[in-house]
């Protein structure tokens, strides 16, 4: 069967800035209709892809195509295909919600008649109403980047990129506006979001790379991320020194004599634990407690860049 004509189709991008070089070789395919995340640490060359993929910059080698259209060639018939919303708000502060939203959806060369229509559904579809009318300057972070998004949303595009789309919010805000992400994909728009927050990635894409070192270092589902690293195990805990002991003379696995426990690896399949399980109850061993440790894609990450800097990449 062959596959659709993806939405996003990168091979061997490259971009230097001087003697900086920021992509060295990147390979991404993004499927039409999907959520794709691009998960890197600050500086990792997020943003420097997006600027590149929504025309805003030439790469200095590759092919690029995005909505089926080869860039830079194509890079005015990609821009009507696409919508950008960055770091930054590009709003009006002295305009009012609906005000904004008006004037972005005549900048799209919306007809007319159809303008009132559409900036009423993105109010309704980004909870704006209650702010609507009030100067924009006045609203808070979250509802200013919901507002933006709103804004490139006027003129109806294939695919959205939302570049670091919750960096700075507040965790109520992040969630209003990861449901607002969630929604847009259901109604079919391909969405490329950068991100350095694992648990966003985890929660909003179909497919997740993380980029390290100017190279795209892993690429798949959640799943398929997660299942890369043996960061899964089952922690046993046990009632007495003597018992933790026996237990370790039956199952290999790391032992932690203070805590009472010992962890042993497994992949979280229900089978394999149970059989972990089992032979400890053959040599009548009594467990205490038990929990199962499923790889994070905290695990994953650091495993995969090496990077042991965790109050840049871990959440
Ligand atoms: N116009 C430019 N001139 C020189 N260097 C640049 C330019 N733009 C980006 N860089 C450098 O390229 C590297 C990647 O920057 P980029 O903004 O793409 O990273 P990022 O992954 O988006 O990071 P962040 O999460 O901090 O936004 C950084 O070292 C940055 O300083």
């Amino acid at each position: 069967m062959t596959r659709p004509v993806p939405a996003i189709d990168v091979r061997g991008l490259r971009k230097s800035f001087g003697p900086t070089t920021v992509l060295d070789g990147v390979d991404l395919r993004v499927d039409t209709g999907s959520v794709f995340a691009l998960l890197g640490a600050n500086g990792a060359g997020k943003s420097t892809t997006v600027r590149i993929l929504t025309t805003l910059l030439r790469p200095d080698a590759g092919t690029v195509t995005v909505a089926g259209l080869p860039l830079p060639a194509r890079a005015h018939a990609v821009r009507e295909n696409i919508a950008l919303t960055g770091q930054y708000a590009a709003i009006d502060d002295v305009l009012t919600g609906t005000e904004n939203l008006r004037l972005a959806a005549r900048l799209a060369h919306l007809p007319s008649a159809a303008i009132p229509g559409r900036v009423r559904d993105l109010i309704e579809r980004f909870d704006l109403a209650h702010v609507a009318d009030r100067r924009a300057g006045t609203y808070s972070g979250g509802t200013m980047r919901r507002l933006d998004i709103a804004m490139s949303l006027v003129a109806s595009p294939q695919v959205l990129f939302l570049d670091e789309p919750t960096t700075g919010l507040d965790p109520r805000s992040r969630l209003v506006m990861w449901e607002a992400i969630r929604e847009l994909a259901d109604d079919g728009v391909t969405i490329f979001l950068t991100t350095q927050y694992l648990e966003e990635a985890d929660r909003l894409a179909d497919r997740i790379a993380v980029l390290d070192g100017g190279r795209i270092v892993a690429e798949g589902t959640p799943d398929e991320l997660k299942s890369l690293v043996r960061g899964g195990y089952l922690e046993l805990r046990f009632a007495t020194d003597a018992d933790l002991t026996r237990a370790a003379s039956v199952l290999d696995g790391e032992i932690d004599r203070a805590a009472l426990t010992l962890q042993v690896h497994t992949d979280g399949d229900l089978p394999h634990v149970a059989t972990l399980l089992e032979r400890l109850a053959a040599e009548a061993v009594p467990v205490e407690k038990f929990g199962l440790h499923s790889p994070t894609l905290d695990d994953v990450f650091l495993t995969l860049t090496g990077s042991t800097d965790e109050t840049k990449v871990v959440r």
